[in-house]
């Protein structure tokens, strides 16, 4: 059999609640990844997240420091607080009257807490949005099995309802603001290149998301956006992204962009996606780039992966080399970031007619339908966590 390369997708398509989740909700809950807020949390929290996954100790103390480093203290947890208000606010101001709860993966508040209290107060079906832009199993399946678990362990199975919303990397809630800190970005590193005399000097855009192993991301489906993209489709996504704001964006007009990774862990011998971000910037160096701006687009908030390894090492990379260098911030509560999950909320919100109450808007091509559900990752992956 021959194949012909497909086309570049220029349909847009977007997951859509399945039968039934179209529906009245009773709460809200920000299901998300969780930090510690002391030196003694760090430890413990190093364990609640590598729990039977083989992350070396050395890897542990070395992750530990990063903490440390900050008194202990990850940011996730008040960011997580600081977009449960602003949700609450819009919510609010559209007149939607369902309370937000806030559970973790990896601590307080666990899921068990948060479920127990979310059906205390009478509440029996719950939207869940996670903190995680795009589909994969970090970001998706192991956030599922975790409400699985914790439905079992809290005997709420049959009792409370979940349902989690779409993923919205390719939805204007999360291109607007990119698009933003993007051109800033850029200007950002143009005012220091002529600040240094460099007014010529070439800039490298680097789209940079979290590594992941690469047999982890040759398992996910569905296969049509691997034979479209001729890559995995964690990778797939993120290039997708990054295709569409540098045309959105006037000022990326003509400047050499890539999608690179950060924060591999694991055994050094386990292959993880490449390149890594600080490789690219001394490539970048070496190719005779003078800038780099670096745009986080693979998260939601400012945690600590992004100010460790990118506010401290790539920084130290790119100075070492004598590159510019601006990081550009991350969604976190910027007012159209907040509307559009609430928008994305919506499809999910029975009207008085059974109508959606408010609907997002994709703004990357491509049909991003199938991303979950038979026959895609998300089934493909079963039975790995156990
Ligand atoms: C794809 C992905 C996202 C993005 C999607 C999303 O946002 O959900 C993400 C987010 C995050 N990852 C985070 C922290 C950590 N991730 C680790 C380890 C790992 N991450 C992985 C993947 C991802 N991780 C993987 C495949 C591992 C290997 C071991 C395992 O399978 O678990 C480890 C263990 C130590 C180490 O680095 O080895 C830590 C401490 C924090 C919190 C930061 C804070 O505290 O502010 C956040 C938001
Ligand atoms: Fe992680």
């Amino acid at each position: 059999m021959t194949t012909t390369p497909a086309p570049m997708p220029v349909e847009y398509r977007a997951q859509q609640p399945l039968d039934g989740e179209r529906a009245n909700y009773d709460a809200i809950l920000l299901a998300s990844f969780g930090g510690p807020e002391g030196q003694d949390h760090v430890i413990p929290f190093l364990r609640n997240v590598t729990a039977g996954r083989g992350i070396p100790d050395e890897r542990l103390e070395e992750v530990a420091t990063h903490y440390r480093a900050n008194g202990g203290v990850s940011p996730i947890n008040a960011q997580n607080l600081e977009l449960k208000a602003a949700l609450e606010a819009e919510l609010a101001k559209r007149q939607i009257e369902l309370p937000v709860y806030w559970g973790n993966r990896n601590w307080d508040p666990y899921f068990n807490d948060t479920f127990r209290q979310m059906y205390a107060d009478g509440h029996r079906r719950v939207l869940v949005l996670v903190t995680s832009a795009y589909a994969g199993y970090s970001s998706n399946d192991q956030y599922l099995e975790d409400f699985e678990r914790s439905l079992k362990e809290t005997e709420l199975e049959g009792k409370l309802t979940l349902v989690k919303i779409r993923q919205f990397f390719y939805d204007k809630a999360f291109t607007r603001p990119n698009e933003e800190f993007l051109a800033a970005g850029i200007a950002e590193v143009k005012s220091q290149l002529q600040a240094a005399g460099k007014t010529d000097g070439k800039i490298k855009l680097l789209f940079v998301t979290h590594s992941i192993p690469t047999a982890v991301a040759e398992k996910q489906g569905p296969q049509r956006i691997k034979d479209l993209f001729g890559t995995d489709v964690y990778t797939a996504q993120h290039q997708a992204v990054a295709d569409y704001l540098v045309g959105a964006v006037s000022a990326a007009e003509g400047l050499d962009y890539q999608v690179v990774f950060q924060s591999r862990s694991g055994d050094p011998r386990t292959p993880w996606l490449e390149p890594d971000i600080n490789d690219q910037i001394e490539e970048d160096a070496a190719a005779g780039y003078a800038g780099v701006v670096v745009v986080p687009f693979g998260f939601i908030s400012d945690h600590m992966e992004v100010i460790w390894d990118l506010d401290t090492e790539a920084k130290e990379t790119a100075q070492e080399k004598g590159l510019a260098f601006h990081r550009a911030p991350t969604t976190g509560v910027h007012p159209e970031f907040v509307a559009g999950l609430v928008d994305i909320m919506g499809e999910y919100i029975a009207g008085a007619e059974g109508e959606p109450l408010a609907n997002g808007e994709q703004t990357v091509p491509g049909d991003w339908s199938d991303l979950t559900g038979d026959g895609g990752w998300g089934t493909s992956l079963e039975g790995e966590s156990a």
